[in-house]
């Protein structure tokens, strides 16, 4: 029997078996030009709902839909063979219960052919969590900041600055980790509390903003790449790619201004046809 394309990407269970050997790499992608180059060089393509901010110029990641997650989903899924494709699930899609959430993931992973949903969240979701592993649905968990609890959190606040919050950012790990989660993103945590976490969890961290010690980092792609113009502090730009871009823009401007371009090569030039041939 031959095997679907789909089994030669790397599955949650070989994500999940990677907790203490070398670091995973995950990052975002949101279309089919990003995903193509982050395939080449990470275990896991997050198609996260900050492409509400990032792509879609919301203010929040409230504003991402199950459809508009789906969309983007599909083109990442197009484009990429190796990695591992998580898809958040938006807010309002999963929170009422388990039921909600199954079929919000039932119809990410049919309506895209990804391998797995993303659900912030942590002793709350335990329940939903079971419920999904249990009906054949891989679900990565996410802890510490979780940006759709934006309004209830006053703001995108770092975690566990006050130690007395520590047990409780703790416990959530546990508890989705207990509930069947392959891998918890740990995200906007303070150091210490996100190396104690990693130390005690069976499954792997996924760390943005959390610590080195996780058992691998993500970040939001145009972050890093230096396309975003505000980032947060734990971000590294690792290129300069706005700029770069601002560059090869501006020359275009100004090569059609002065009539530079189009130039020989980019026009066409052959005999112009006639009747007598
Ligand atoms: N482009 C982008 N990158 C992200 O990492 C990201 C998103 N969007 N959208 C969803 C969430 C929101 N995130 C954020 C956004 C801002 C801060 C921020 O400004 N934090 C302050 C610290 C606040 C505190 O100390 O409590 C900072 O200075 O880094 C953190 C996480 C992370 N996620
Ligand atoms: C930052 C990551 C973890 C995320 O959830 C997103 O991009 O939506
Ligand atoms: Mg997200």
């Amino acid at each position: 029997m031959s095997k679907p394309t789909s089994h030669n990407r790397i599955s949650a269970p070989e994500i999940r078996a990677r907790k203490g050997t070398d670091p995973i790499v995950a990052l975002t992608a949101y279309s089919a030009l990003t995903a193509r180059l982050v395939d080449a060089h990470a275990d896991i393509i997050l198609v996260g709902d900050s492409l509400a901010m990032v792509e879609h110029g919301m203010s929040s990641t409230l504003g991402a839909t199950l459809d508009l997650m789906i969309l983007h989903g599909k083109s990442v899924m197009r484009a990429s063979t190796r990695a591992l494709v998580v898809v958040d699930l938006p807010f309002g899609s999963y929170e009422a219960g388990p039921k909600e959430a199954f079929e919000s993931a039932a119809r990410v992973l049919q309506e895209t052919g990804c391998s797995a949903v993303k659900i912030e969240g942590g002793a709350r979701m335990a329940e939903t969590i079971d419920f999904l592993t249990g009906r054949g649905i891989p679900v990565m968990a996410h802890v510490g900041l979780t940006p759709q609890a934006v309004m209830t959190l006053g703001g995108f606040k770092i975690q566990g600055r006050n130690e007395s919050d520590w047990p409780r950012i703790e416990a959530d790990a546990a508890a989705v980790a207990d509930a069947g989660a392959f891998a918890v993103v740990l995200e906007g945590t303070l150091e210490p509390l996100a190396e104690r976490i990693t130390n005690v969890l069976s499954v792997p961290t996924i760390g943005i903003g959390a610590s080195s010690k996780c058992d691998g980092q993500v970040l939001v792609l145009e972050d890093m790449l230096g396309f975003s113009e505000r980032v947060p502090r734990f971000v590294r730009r690792f290129g300069d790619l706005g700029q770069a871009a601002d560059e090869a823009i501006r020359s275009y401007a100004a090569a059609v201004k002065d009539r530079s371009f189009p130039g020989e090569a980019e026009v066409y030039r052959s005999k112009v046809k006639n009747a007598a041939g």
